[in-house]
């Protein structure tokens, strides 16, 4: 039997030498095919090619990024020097709506997740760091396990998906943004709270299918990880299932 193919869409960058590359972080395509998924890469060539895309893949992962969705798309306040990927915004925000439209599973990770908030018209607090009473939700200095590390705890909305799934109420998670929830999008709710109050986690509740964001990154080290494991595999068993129903229903 086949797997499911999950696309995943590039972040579009200039590299040193001057040109664009499309690229994705090799940690997502590890957590992907670890548990039972196909990465296939999808190019930031915006939304021309969605339905015949949709057509072709079980799932959607929408990853993080440095870079920062434009405020533009969800009523923001420019930045100076700030580092956007118009071509990843364009591509990125309609297919999360064609996606849920057709029944596709999505999973969105850090920008990722912000990326659903907007498309639903959420917006965002754009540096969180320098609000009153919040948390810096940056990535400490330090090696890469430092960054990934854990940094602060989460709460599980009681009865929630991410709840039921990983059957606790509380979880240590990693934190490298300064972007997050400000307001939720249209028919999100809540599925995970940090200290602070800043929404860690949500999803679409009345989607037919299976659809979560969350702030932090469960693929880093996933497989050492109950919860990145309880994700990852909810999302993989809802793409088994859009595999199965496509090709033997
Ligand atoms: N730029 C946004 C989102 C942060 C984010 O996705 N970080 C990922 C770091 C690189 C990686 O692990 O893929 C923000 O700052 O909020």
């Amino acid at each position: 039997m086949g797997l499911p193919i999950i696309g995943i869409v590039c972040c579009r960058w200039r590299l040193e030498s001057g040109h664009f590359y499309h690229l994705v972080g090799e940690k997502y395509l590890a957590a992907i095919a670890g548990t039972g998924g196909l990465p296939l890469l999808i190019p930031a060539l915006g939304a021309r090619d969605h339905a015949q895309i949709l057509a072709l893949v079980d799932g959607l992962l929408f990853t993080g990024s440095n870079s920062n969705i434009e405020p533009e798309h969800y009523g923001g306040t420019p930045l100076a020097d700030d580092f956007n990927d118009a071509a990843r915004d364009a591509t990125t925000l309609p297919f999360i709506r064609a996606a849920i439209a057709a029944h596709i599973p999505i999973l969105g990770l850090c920008r990722g997740a912000q990326e659903m908030n907007v498309a639903f018209g959420g917006s965002l607090h754009q540096q969180i760091q320098t609000l009153d009473q919040m948390l810096d939700h940056r990535e400490p200095e330090g090696d890469i396990d430092t960054m990934y590390g854990f940094a602060h705890p989460i709460e599980l909305v009681p009865s929630g998906l991410l709840h039921r799934l990983y059957g606790q109420q509380q979880a240590m998670v990693n934190s490298l943004h300064q972007q997050g929830v400000k307001q939720l999008g249209h028919g999100l709710v809540a599925e995970a709270i940090a200290p602070d109050g800043l929404i860690e986690a949500f999803r679409l509740a009345d989607a037919p299918s299976f659809n979560l964001a969350v702030q932090w990154h469960p693929e880093w080290q996933y497989a050492d990880n109950p919860l990145s494991m309880a994700i990852f595999n909810a999302f993989a068993a809802a793409c088994q299932a859009h595999y199965q129903h496509k090709h033997f229903a």
